[in-house]
C-alpha cells in the first residue's frame, strides 16, 4: 500500500490564507516552507434543485479544473523544498494538466505518460500548453502508470520526483474536500459520494473526515460511498466480492476516461475508507454516467466532465435500492470541469 501521512499534533485553526493553504496547520508542511500555489481550493458547494438535502461539491473551479490541485499544491511545493529539478506523472489527463500547471509556477521540468488516444482533448491541451514534455505510451492508464513505477519510484537513481497519488502528499491536499464541505455546511454529511478511479481521492476525503474527529471539532463522519463505471470498476468488485486482493480489470473501458483504470494504486485505501466509514460501493454504467452528466448541466447548470457525473448516477441507485434516504443530506463530489471533455456526446 502506498505510504500514508501521520501528523501529530494537529489543530483545526483556519489562517487567513485562501483555500487549501487555510489549512496550514492541518497539513504536514513547516511553517517556514512557501507554497506553490495557484490559488486552487474554496470551490462552490452547489444545492440542487431536485432535491432537497443534495449538495455538488464543485470541484471543477479550481484553477486547472479538477480536484487534482489540491493535492499537486502540496506536493509540487514538498518537490520544490526538497530540491528536485524535474517531475513526472502517469495520468488520464487531469492530472497531467495539473501537474504540468504546478511545476511551470515551480519552474520544474514535467514530464507527462499518457495512454495513446486515450485522453480528453482539453486535458491535453493543458498539459501542452504549460509546457509538459509528453510520453504516449501504446497501453492503458495502468500500463503507463506501471512504466513510471518502474522508472521513477522503485529506482530512484533518475531524481525525478513523482506526483501521482502513490505520492502521500497529494492526498494530504485532497483532504481539504472534507474541511471545505464541514465548514460550508457547517455540519458533517451523512453521505459523500466519489467517482473511483485510482482510488486516492476518496481517502482522502474520509482521511480529512477522520481528522476532524480526532481533533474534537465533531464526533461524527459521512458514509463514504464510491462510485465506478461498469466496465472499470475493479474496487467494486474487490468490495461485493470481500476479497483480500484486489480483482483486477484488465481491459477496462468507458466513456469516464478520467476513470478508466483497471489496476488502481490506491485500491486498499478506498476499501478502507468505505470500510471504516460504513459506506459502500456502487458501478454504473456509461447511459447513467451521462444521463446524470445531462441532467447536471441541463437542469443545475453544473457542467462537468464524465466522471464527475457518476456520483449522481451512483446517488440515484441508492436511493432506488433504499441504500440511502432523501431525508440525508448528501455531498456529490464533482471532480472535474466539462470543458476538460468537449467531445463527450448524449
Ligand atoms: C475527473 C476525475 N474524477 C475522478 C477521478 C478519480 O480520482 P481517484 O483517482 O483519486 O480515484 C479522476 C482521476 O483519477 C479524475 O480525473
Ligand atoms: N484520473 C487520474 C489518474 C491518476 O490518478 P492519480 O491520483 O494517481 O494522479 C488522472 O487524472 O490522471
Amino acid at each position: 500500500m502506498p505510504l500514508e501521512v501521520v501528523i501529530k499534533g494537529l489543530r483545526f485553526e483556519t489562517s487567513s490564507a485562501r483555500g487549501v493553504w487555510k489549512y496550514k496547520l492541518m497539513l504536514p508542511v513547516k511553517k517556514e516552507v512557501e507554497p506553490v500555489s495557484l490559488g486552487e481550493g474554496d470551490t462552490p458547494l452547489i444545492p440542487l434543485k431536485s432535491h432537497k438535502r443534495l449538495f455538488v461539491k464543485f470541484e471543477g473551479a479550481n484553477p486547472t479544473g479538477s480536484f487534482k490541485d489540491r493535492g499537486m499544491t502540496l506536493a509540487v511545493t514538498i518537490a520544490k523544498y526538497i530540491g528536485a529539478k524535474s517531475v513526472v506523472v502517469a495520468s488520464t489527463g487531469n492530472t497531467s494538466a495539473s501537474a504540468a500547471a504546478y511545476a511551470a509556477k515551480a519552474g520544474l521540468e514535467c514530464l507527462v505518460y499518457l495512454p495513446r488516444g486515450s485522453v480528453a482533448r482539453g486535458k491535453l491541451f493543458q498539459a501542452l500548453l504549460h509546457g509538459a514534455k509528453v510520453v504516449e505510451v501504446d497501453g492503458n492508464f495502468d500500463e503507463a502508470l506501471e512504466e513510471v513505477i518502474a522508472r521513477y519510484v522503485d529506482n530512484t537513481q533518475g531524481h525525478v520526483y513523482p506526483l501521482n497519488s502513490v505520492n502521500p502528499w497529494r492526498l494530504e491536499g485532497q483532504k481539504t474536500i472534507a474541511f471545505e464541505i464541514y465548514q460550508q455546511l457547517g455540519f458533517v454529511p451523512e453521505n459523500v459520494v466519489v467517482p473511483v478511479g485510482n482510488a486516492g481521492n476518496i481517502y482522502a476525503i474520509w482521511k480529512g473526515f477522520r481528522e476532524l474527529r480526532e481533533v474534537g471539532v465533531t464526533d461524527r463522519a459521512p458514509r463514504m460511498i464510491g462510485v465506478q463505471a461498469e466496465g472499470a470498476s475493479p474496487v467494486f468488485k474487490t468490495w461485493l466480492a470481500k476479497a483480500d486482493e484486489l480483482l483486477p480489470v484488465e481491459r477496462p473501458y468507458t466513456v469516464a476516461t478520467a476513470i478508466k483504470i483497471g489496476r488502481p494504486v490506491n485500491w486498499l485505501k478506498a476499501l478502507t475508507a468505505v470500510r471504516e466509514s460504513n459506506g459502500f460501493m456502487l458501478s454504473v454504467s456509461d447511459a447513467t454516467i451521462l444521463e446524470a452528466l445531462k441532467t447536471l448541466a441541463r437542469s443545475e447548470g453544473i457542467g462537468v466532465e464524465p466522471a464527475s457525473a457518476a456520483p449522481l448516477a451512483g446517488y440515484r441507485v441508492a436511493l432506488e435500492q433504499g441504500l440511502i434516504g432523501q431525508d440525508e443530506t448528501t455531498v456529490l463530489v464533482a471532480t472535474g470541469h466539462a470543458l476538460k471533455d468537449p467531445e463527450v456526446r448524449f
